[in-house]
Protein backbone atom coordinates (compact mmCIF):
# COMPACT_ATOMS: atom_id res chain seq x y z
CA UNK A 1 0.00 0.00 0.00
CA UNK A 2 1.62 3.32 -0.70
CA UNK A 3 0.07 6.98 -0.57
CA UNK A 4 -0.47 9.74 -2.91
CA UNK A 5 -1.63 12.30 -1.28
CA UNK A 6 -5.25 11.71 -1.53
CA UNK A 7 -4.94 8.58 -4.02
CA UNK A 8 -3.94 6.00 -1.11
CA UNK A 9 -3.85 2.60 -3.17
CA UNK A 10 -2.58 -0.97 -3.55
CA UNK A 11 0.21 -1.00 -5.47
CA UNK A 12 -0.48 -4.53 -7.05
CA UNK A 13 -4.44 -2.95 -8.02
CA UNK A 14 -2.92 -0.08 -9.62
CA UNK A 15 -0.45 -1.84 -11.70
CA UNK A 16 -3.17 -3.90 -12.75
CA UNK A 17 -5.33 -1.02 -13.27
CA UNK A 18 -2.85 0.37 -15.49
CA UNK A 19 -1.75 -2.30 -17.67
CA UNK A 20 -5.20 -3.44 -18.68
CA UNK A 21 -5.87 0.32 -19.35
CA UNK A 22 -2.71 0.74 -21.72
CA UNK A 23 -3.13 -2.79 -22.92
CA UNK A 24 -6.34 -1.77 -24.41
CA UNK A 25 -5.46 1.93 -25.39
CA UNK A 26 -2.55 0.18 -27.50
CA UNK A 27 -4.88 -2.13 -29.44
CA UNK A 28 -6.96 0.86 -30.59
CA UNK A 29 -6.63 2.72 -33.87
CA UNK A 30 -5.69 6.39 -33.60
CA UNK A 31 -9.09 7.65 -34.01
CA UNK A 32 -10.51 5.48 -31.57
CA UNK A 33 -7.24 6.73 -29.16
CA UNK A 34 -8.24 10.22 -30.17
CA UNK A 35 -11.58 10.20 -29.39
CA UNK A 36 -11.31 8.30 -26.12
CA UNK A 37 -8.16 10.35 -24.86
CA UNK A 38 -10.48 13.82 -26.20
CA UNK A 39 -14.02 12.86 -24.76
CA UNK A 40 -14.20 12.63 -21.49
CA UNK A 41 -11.37 14.54 -20.87
CA UNK A 42 -13.13 17.81 -21.94
CA UNK A 43 -16.50 17.27 -21.40
CA UNK A 44 -15.48 16.52 -17.64
CA UNK A 45 -13.36 19.62 -17.50
CA UNK A 46 -16.33 21.33 -18.72
CA UNK A 47 -18.84 20.14 -15.92
CA UNK A 48 -16.14 20.86 -13.06
CA UNK A 49 -15.77 24.59 -14.73
CA UNK A 50 -19.50 24.81 -14.55
CA UNK A 51 -20.33 23.58 -10.95
CA UNK A 52 -17.05 25.77 -9.69
CA UNK A 53 -18.86 29.03 -11.24
CA UNK A 54 -22.20 28.14 -10.15
CA UNK A 55 -20.75 28.05 -6.82
CA UNK A 56 -18.89 31.28 -7.31
CA UNK A 57 -21.43 33.13 -8.75
CA UNK A 58 -19.25 36.26 -9.04
CA UNK A 59 -17.02 34.61 -11.01
CA UNK A 60 -19.81 33.54 -13.20
CA UNK A 61 -20.67 37.30 -13.44
CA UNK A 62 -17.52 38.39 -14.52
CA UNK A 63 -17.25 35.80 -16.97
CA UNK A 64 -20.04 36.49 -18.74
CA UNK A 65 -19.05 40.20 -18.53
CA UNK A 66 -15.78 39.86 -20.37
CA UNK A 67 -17.17 37.89 -22.71
CA UNK A 68 -20.27 40.27 -23.76
CA UNK A 69 -17.67 43.22 -23.61
CA UNK A 70 -15.31 41.54 -26.07
CA UNK A 71 -17.67 39.99 -28.14
CA UNK A 72 -21.06 42.23 -27.60
CA UNK A 73 -24.60 41.03 -28.39
CA UNK A 74 -24.89 40.39 -31.80
CA UNK A 75 -22.45 37.23 -32.72
CA UNK A 76 -21.96 34.03 -31.17
CA UNK A 77 -18.01 33.12 -28.77
CA UNK A 78 -15.76 32.21 -31.74
CA UNK A 79 -13.19 29.69 -31.18
CA UNK A 80 -10.59 32.55 -32.17
CA UNK A 81 -11.86 34.70 -29.16
CA UNK A 82 -10.43 32.63 -26.52
CA UNK A 83 -7.10 33.94 -26.95
CA UNK A 84 -8.73 37.48 -26.35
CA UNK A 85 -10.75 35.97 -23.23
CA UNK A 86 -8.02 36.18 -20.03
CA UNK A 87 -10.37 35.42 -17.40
CA UNK A 88 -12.12 32.93 -19.34
CA UNK A 89 -8.41 30.91 -19.39
CA UNK A 90 -7.65 31.91 -16.28
CA UNK A 91 -11.01 29.82 -15.25
CA UNK A 92 -9.88 27.30 -17.45
CA UNK A 93 -6.68 26.78 -15.46
CA UNK A 94 -7.99 27.30 -12.11
CA UNK A 95 -10.60 24.09 -13.03
CA UNK A 96 -7.44 21.74 -14.45
CA UNK A 97 -5.25 22.48 -11.16
CA UNK A 98 -7.85 21.88 -8.86
CA UNK A 99 -9.64 18.91 -10.81
CA UNK A 100 -6.72 17.85 -13.63
CA UNK A 101 -8.80 15.19 -15.94
CA UNK A 102 -5.92 13.29 -16.27
CA UNK A 103 -4.59 13.21 -12.09
CA UNK A 104 -1.74 10.49 -12.23
CA UNK A 105 -1.06 11.48 -15.75
CA UNK A 106 0.12 8.14 -17.63
CA UNK A 107 2.72 5.96 -16.06
CA UNK A 108 6.95 6.22 -16.71
CA UNK A 109 9.37 3.69 -16.90
CA UNK A 110 13.24 4.71 -15.31
CA UNK A 111 15.30 3.48 -18.42
CA UNK A 112 18.34 3.56 -16.16
CA UNK A 113 18.66 4.01 -12.58
CA UNK A 114 18.14 7.64 -11.55
CA UNK A 115 17.60 9.45 -8.28
CA UNK A 116 14.27 11.68 -7.63
CA UNK A 117 14.06 13.85 -4.66
CA UNK A 118 17.06 11.80 -2.61
CA UNK A 119 15.43 8.27 -3.90
CA UNK A 120 16.92 5.82 -5.94
CA UNK A 121 14.68 4.73 -8.32
CA UNK A 122 16.23 1.24 -10.22
CA UNK A 123 15.80 1.21 -13.98
CA UNK A 124 12.89 -0.33 -14.98
CA UNK A 125 10.46 1.11 -12.23
CA UNK A 126 7.27 2.52 -12.76
CA UNK A 127 6.56 5.95 -12.20
CA UNK A 128 3.34 8.11 -11.52
CA UNK A 129 3.34 11.68 -11.25
CA UNK A 130 0.48 12.53 -8.96
CA UNK A 131 -0.53 16.08 -10.71
CA UNK A 132 -3.37 16.12 -8.12
CA UNK A 133 -1.20 16.46 -5.43
CA UNK A 134 1.33 18.89 -7.14
CA UNK A 135 -2.03 21.22 -8.23
CA UNK A 136 -3.11 21.21 -4.83
CA UNK A 137 -0.26 21.52 -2.65
CA UNK A 138 -0.10 24.31 -0.14
CA UNK A 139 3.50 24.71 -0.80
CA UNK A 140 2.64 25.46 -4.40
CA UNK A 141 -0.22 27.34 -3.69
CA UNK A 142 -1.58 30.06 -1.40
CA UNK A 143 -5.48 28.89 -0.43
CA UNK A 144 -4.73 25.54 -2.53
CA UNK A 145 -8.22 24.41 -2.58
CA UNK A 146 -9.69 27.65 -2.80
CA UNK A 147 -10.97 27.98 -6.37
CA UNK A 148 -9.20 31.43 -7.36
CA UNK A 149 -8.96 32.17 -11.35
CA UNK A 150 -7.20 35.81 -10.40
CA UNK A 151 -3.91 33.53 -9.38
CA UNK A 152 -3.15 32.87 -13.01
CA UNK A 153 -4.03 36.34 -14.44
CA UNK A 154 -1.07 37.34 -16.60
CA UNK A 155 0.15 33.17 -16.90
CA UNK A 156 0.75 32.64 -21.22
CA UNK A 157 -0.55 28.70 -21.71
CA UNK A 158 -1.51 26.19 -19.58
CA UNK A 159 1.32 25.53 -17.48
CA UNK A 160 3.21 26.74 -14.52
CA UNK A 161 6.58 25.44 -14.33
CA UNK A 162 5.91 22.06 -13.24
CA UNK A 163 3.42 23.45 -10.33
CA UNK A 164 0.48 23.29 -13.25
CA UNK A 165 0.87 20.10 -15.87
CA UNK A 166 -3.01 19.46 -16.73
CA UNK A 167 -1.63 18.11 -19.90
CA UNK A 168 1.67 16.59 -18.56
CA UNK A 169 5.13 17.05 -20.09
CA UNK A 170 7.48 16.12 -22.13
CA UNK A 171 7.43 13.66 -24.96
CA UNK A 172 4.01 11.85 -23.90
CA UNK A 173 2.18 15.14 -22.92
CA UNK A 174 -0.85 15.21 -24.26
CA UNK A 175 -0.96 15.79 -27.98
CA UNK A 176 -4.54 17.60 -27.76
CA UNK A 177 -4.27 20.15 -25.69
CA UNK A 178 -4.09 22.96 -27.89
CA UNK A 179 -7.20 21.34 -29.64
CA UNK A 180 -8.39 21.03 -25.80
CA UNK A 181 -7.97 24.70 -24.89
CA UNK A 182 -9.90 25.58 -27.85
CA UNK A 183 -12.60 23.34 -27.43
CA UNK A 184 -13.75 23.64 -23.59
CA UNK A 185 -12.82 27.68 -24.32
CA UNK A 186 -15.26 27.43 -26.67
CA UNK A 187 -18.07 25.16 -24.79
CA UNK A 188 -17.69 26.92 -21.46
CA UNK A 189 -17.66 30.39 -23.77
CA UNK A 190 -21.03 29.30 -25.59
CA UNK A 191 -22.60 28.22 -22.08
CA UNK A 192 -21.95 31.39 -20.20
CA UNK A 193 -22.62 33.78 -23.34
CA UNK A 194 -25.91 32.18 -24.12
CA UNK A 195 -27.16 31.16 -20.92
CA UNK A 196 -27.89 32.34 -17.30
CA UNK A 197 -27.20 29.54 -14.53
CA UNK A 198 -28.64 28.65 -11.79
CA UNK A 199 -28.34 26.27 -9.31
CA UNK A 200 -31.05 23.42 -8.60
CA UNK A 201 -31.10 24.71 -4.60
CA UNK A 202 -30.12 26.57 -1.95
CA UNK A 203 -27.16 24.11 -1.29
CA UNK A 204 -23.74 24.39 -3.16
CA UNK A 205 -23.07 22.03 -5.58
CA UNK A 206 -21.47 18.62 -4.70
CA UNK A 207 -17.77 18.67 -5.82
CA UNK A 208 -17.11 15.21 -4.18
CA UNK A 209 -14.52 13.42 -6.87
CA UNK A 210 -15.67 10.18 -8.50
CA UNK A 211 -13.51 6.99 -8.22
CA UNK A 212 -11.44 6.06 -11.73
CA UNK A 213 -7.97 6.94 -13.63
CA UNK A 214 -10.17 10.21 -14.93
CA UNK A 215 -10.74 12.72 -12.66
CA UNK A 216 -14.81 12.90 -13.19
CA UNK A 217 -17.84 14.20 -10.49
CA UNK A 218 -19.61 11.37 -8.45
CA UNK A 219 -22.52 13.50 -8.97
CA UNK A 220 -23.50 14.31 -12.50
CA UNK A 221 -24.09 18.25 -12.71
CA UNK A 222 -27.60 19.39 -12.35
CA UNK A 223 -28.47 22.85 -12.95
CA UNK A 224 -30.86 25.68 -13.92
CA UNK A 225 -30.40 27.78 -17.31
CA UNK A 226 -32.35 30.24 -18.82
CA UNK A 227 -31.73 31.51 -22.52
CA UNK A 228 -29.81 35.08 -22.64
CA UNK A 229 -31.96 37.64 -24.92
CA UNK A 230 -28.54 37.39 -27.01
CA UNK A 231 -29.02 33.77 -27.62
CA UNK A 232 -32.13 34.41 -28.58
CA UNK A 233 -31.80 37.18 -30.97
CA UNK A 234 -29.05 34.73 -32.32
CA UNK A 235 -30.94 31.34 -32.45
CA UNK A 236 -34.12 32.82 -34.19
CA UNK A 237 -31.85 34.39 -37.05
CA UNK A 238 -30.93 30.39 -38.05
C1 LIG B 1 -9.27 19.11 -21.04
C2 LIG B 1 -8.89 18.20 -21.92
C3 LIG B 1 -7.72 17.27 -21.77
C4 LIG B 1 -6.90 17.03 -20.69
C5 LIG B 1 -6.97 17.66 -19.30
C6 LIG B 1 -5.93 16.05 -21.11
C7 LIG B 1 -4.92 15.57 -20.29
C8 LIG B 1 -4.02 14.57 -20.68
C9 LIG B 1 -2.98 14.07 -19.84
C10 LIG B 1 -2.69 14.53 -18.41
C11 LIG B 1 -2.30 13.14 -20.55
C12 LIG B 1 -1.07 12.36 -20.06
C13 LIG B 1 0.17 13.22 -20.35
C14 LIG B 1 1.42 12.75 -19.62
O1 LIG B 1 1.41 11.68 -19.03
O2 LIG B 1 2.43 13.50 -19.66
C15 LIG B 1 -2.94 13.03 -21.84
C16 LIG B 1 -2.55 12.16 -22.84
C17 LIG B 1 -3.16 12.06 -24.07
N1 LIG B 1 -4.15 12.89 -24.56
FE1 LIG B 1 -5.08 14.36 -23.52
N2 LIG B 1 -6.17 15.72 -22.42
C18 LIG B 1 -7.24 16.44 -22.87
C19 LIG B 1 -7.79 16.42 -24.14
C20 LIG B 1 -7.32 15.66 -25.18
C21 LIG B 1 -7.81 15.75 -26.54
C22 LIG B 1 -8.87 16.72 -27.04
C23 LIG B 1 -7.13 14.79 -27.26
C24 LIG B 1 -7.20 14.44 -28.73
C25 LIG B 1 -8.19 14.73 -29.53
C26 LIG B 1 -6.21 14.12 -26.35
C27 LIG B 1 -5.37 13.09 -26.70
C28 LIG B 1 -4.46 12.50 -25.84
C29 LIG B 1 -3.64 11.33 -26.19
C30 LIG B 1 -3.67 10.56 -27.53
C31 LIG B 1 -2.82 11.06 -25.08
C32 LIG B 1 -1.78 9.96 -24.94
C33 LIG B 1 -0.40 10.51 -25.35
C34 LIG B 1 0.73 9.48 -25.22
O3 LIG B 1 0.55 8.47 -24.55
O4 LIG B 1 1.81 9.73 -25.78
N3 LIG B 1 -6.36 14.69 -25.11
N4 LIG B 1 -3.97 13.94 -21.90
Amino acid sequence: MFSLGKYSVRIGILRQLYFRFITQFLTLQMPQVLLIAGTDTSAGTMEWALSLLLNHPHVLRKAQLEIDNHIGRDRLIDEADIAELPYLRCIMNETLRLYPAGPLLIPRESSEQCSVGGYRVPAGTMLLVNAWAIHNDPKNWEDAREFKPERFEGLEGNRDGFKLIPFGSGRRGCPGEALAVRMVGLGLGSMIQCFDWERVGKELVDMTEGLGLSMHKAEPLMAYCRARPVAAKLLSQI
